[in-house]
């Protein structure tokens, strides 16, 4: 630890908020958790407690204001992220804020706006996959134009069982949010159109919950996306995306890791959730985030608010189409500040 460390604050002690208050402390270099805040201050008393020389509040907004914070993690429920995300612009201090940006466009908007008006680019999405090895990989496969133009993008998103209260609703805009953004940094273009199909429900969703849905993506440039999103599955966690191009295809999270081959029989593992098959992208995410915040700058390559608010349109759509059937996705011009 010394003395230009970044100092970190949390605001959002929950699951994600424990996962990176210990992930700062123990894997991220040049940096170090000195705040935490969460509503629920025994929550906050209790992650602060696991890092030495991090303090709670129990009023996050203490966080934020506080001298000795010099960048601000956002871990809390994506409704209450456009204060959490205008209070730290105002501030001038670099945030990554988990994803969503926000719940809807007209709110990222605001946001966006706000970043604007400071003149400085302050706010990173937290969409790992983009620090994914694989799923970089392929997007630079794609780039280099090796297998041709993609064509076509098929994508499973799978996860083994859905929280309490997951609606049917936010398989879009909590769940696919994360291949909207993946399927606009894969292929560079925004999307277009969303369309939703229903195929029969799985015995194991709770009541109301249509598991799984098939999305549709069509981006400007005429790729298509179909996403598989399933999150009562059973079995683990899969992330997959598969890009058919002119002269090949190439398939980002296959099941990897040790093969075992054994009695009348062979396998592998699959991941138990998002914070192992994303461990890495994680890691990843948060040293060049905090490599960046420390020199001012920010990571051209994570998701800015301008990704955060398309994610956000789309997710709109998506949910629109659920009922509508095929949606147009429509954006504001884009900012030169988001060039
Ligand atoms: N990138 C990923 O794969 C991934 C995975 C899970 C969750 N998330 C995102 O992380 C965020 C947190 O999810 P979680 O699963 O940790 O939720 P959680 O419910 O476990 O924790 C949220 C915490 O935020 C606190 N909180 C509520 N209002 C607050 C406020 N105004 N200010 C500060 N804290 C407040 C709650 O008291 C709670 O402790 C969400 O935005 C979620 O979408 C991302
Ligand atoms: O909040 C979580 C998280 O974003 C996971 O990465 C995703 O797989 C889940 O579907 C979502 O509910």
């Amino acid at each position: 630890m010394s003395e230009h460390d970044l100092r970190i604050g949390l605001v959002g002690a929950g699951r994600m908020g424990g996962d990176h208050a210990r992930r700062i402390h123990e894997r991220i270099s040049g940096a170090r958790l000195v705040a935490v805040g969460d509503p629920d201050a025994d929550r906050a008393e209790q992650v602060a407690a696991s890092v030495p020389g991090a303090r709670s509040h129990g009023d996050p907004y203490e966080v934020i204001s506080s001298s000795d914070v010099d960048a601000l993690v956002i871990a809390s429920p994506g409704v209450v992220h456009e204060p959490l995300l205008l209070a730290a612009i105002e501030r001038g201090i670099p945030v990554l804020c988990e994803k969503p940006l926000t719940p809807d466009s007209t709110s990222s908007l605001r946001v966006l706006e706000a970043e604007q008006a400071g003149g400085k680019r302050l706010v990173q999405v937290g969409f790992m996959r983009r620090f994914d090895p694989e799923h970089v990989e392929l997007r630079e496969l794609l780039r280099s134009g090796a297998l041709g133009r993609a064509l076509v993008l098929h994508c499973a998103h799978r996860n083994p069982s859905s929280p309490p209260g997951f609606t049917s609703e936010m398989m879009i805009f909590d769940s696919v949010v994360h291949e909207f953004d993946t399927v606009r940094w894969l292929v560079g273009e925004e999307i277009r159109a969303v369309s939703v199909r229903r195929p029969r429900t799985t015995s194991a969703a709770p009541a109301g919950l249509a598991d799984p849905q098939l999305v549709t993506i069509e981006t400007t440039g005429g790729v298509v996306a179909d996403v598989e999103i399933f999150v009562n599955c059973g079995f683990g966690y899969q992330v997959r995306c598969e890009a058919v191009c002119e002269h090949g295809t190439a398939l980002a999270g296959a099941a990897g890791g040790l093969r075992v081959h054994g009695t009348a029989g062979w396998g592998g593992r699959i991941d138990a959730d998002f914070s192992e098959r994303f461990a890495t992208a994680f890691d990843r995410e948060f040293q060049r985030w905090a490599d960046a915040a420390r020199t001012g700058g920010v990571d051209p390559d994570a998701a800015s608010a301008w990704d955060g608010y398309a994610a956000a349109a789309a997710c709109e759509a998506g949910v629109r189409a659920q009922s509508e059937g095929t949606t147009e996705v429509r954006l504001v011009e884009r900012p030169g500040f988001y060039a």
